[in-house]
């Protein structure tokens, strides 16, 4: 007897919305737009392609974070330990439902001069830059700048699903994104009971869109929840492409229609796993709620109250880091 088949995430080209592309007409637009919309509907999980983001830089991000988990001194980790929510986080440190999740990672946040009095919160201060290896601050930031623009063009994208008239229609909220770029370090898990450890628990992402890179070596780590909630699919790298995900604001922006996907991380292999996600996210002050278009796609009930992105973040963060009940509250998680 044969096994169903895996089923496998969907794949889609972005190369019409990219600024630098030859390949953008109507047409070209129109199909790409679908396709992500069918995906986002589907799934809320795809692998975007024809990115034009360059593979040695991809290759060097992962391989400057795993230097900085695997070869950086203790002394230097402790000297970008966790100040609020931007710096290093040890193995444990992040909780997901109340579980100490098994990595350890590196926040950066967007920084900002005037947060309506935020800088007193677990955003305010500066990024916590590694010295070593010394080239990793540059490099990333340089990634960052890339990922930037490649934000704009899918949710660009996601807008013309709604129409072509709307394809800047989340752009007005996402101009000053407030985006996160996080590096994260895997050991192996060494119990094969997942009420002992998960290497990261299941979640969805808060915001807008996560662009994640992962270790090309590691298979069966990350997996996404099928609609249904009865299947968990891999969502094993393939190269040279991006795992893409939508998060809560999407699930508010389109009534529902596009839900936020829970998903999770079990590194059970023998080596390190590292991975660096991209959160392209909403403006903190922009105030999120159901789209006209959306809301008549889905039965003319708004099903969302509006909320701020910042508030949900900083709801997020405690939960993560301070127990409070901000990880397990709000949509998508019940
Ligand atoms: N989207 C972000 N920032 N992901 C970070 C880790 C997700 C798990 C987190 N403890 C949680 O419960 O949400
Ligand atoms: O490491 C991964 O593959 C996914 C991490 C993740 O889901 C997150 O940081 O939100
Ligand atoms: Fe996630």
């Amino acid at each position: 007897m044969s096994s169903p088949p895996t089923p496998t995430l969907p794949i889609i080209d972005i190369s019409p919305f990219l600024p630098t592309t030859s390949n953008s007409t109507p047409a070209s637009k129109s199909t790409s737009a679908q396709a992500l919309h069918t995906a986002c509907h589907t799934h809320g999980f795809f692998y975007l392609i024809n990115h034009n983001i360059p593979p040695t830089l991809t290759t060097s991000i992962l391989s400057l974070a795993r230097h900085f988990f695997l070869h950086s001194t203790p002394t230097s980790k402790a000297h970008i330990a966790r100040r609020g929510a931007r710096g290093w986080q040890h193995i444990g440190e992040n909780v997901t439902k109340g579980l100490r999740d098994m990595h350890e990672a590196v926040d950066f946040y967007r920084e900002v001069d005037d947060m309506d009095g935020m800088e007193d919160g677990p955003l305010g201060g500066q990024n916590l830059w590694p010295e070593e290896p010394p080239e990793l601050k540059e490099v990333f930031k340089r990634y960052l700048e890339e990922l930037l623009g490649l934000g704009e063009a899918v949710v660009r994208a996601m807008g013309y699903a709604f129409g072509s008239e709307n394809e800047e229609i989340f752009l007005r909220d996402t101009r000053e994104s407030f985006w996160v770029l996080r590096m994260i370090g895997y050991p192996p898990l060494q119990s094969t009971n997942l009420d002992e450890g998960i290497s990261c628990g299941e979640h969805t992402d808060y915001g807008c869109t996560t662009f994640l890179l992962a270790d090309p070596d590691v298979k069966g780590a990350l997996q996404v929840l099928s609609r249904d909630g009865g299947t968990w699919i891999d969502a094993d790298p393939i190269p040279e492409a991006f795992v893409v995900n939508i998060g809560d604001m999407i699930e508010r922006w389109t009534n529902g229609l596009w839900p936020s996907t829970r998903h999770r991380v079990i590194h059970r292999g023998s080596g390190y796993r590292v991975s660096v996600p991209f959160f392209y996210e909403p403006d903190f002050n922009a105030r999120i709620k159901p789209l006209k278009k959306a809301v008549e796609m889905t039965g003319g009930v708004e099903k969302f109250e509006e909320v701020k992105y910042g508030d949900h973040l900083l709801g997020k963060i405690a939960g993560n880091f301070y127990g409070g009940d901000g990880a397990e509250e709000g949509i998508g998680n019940t």
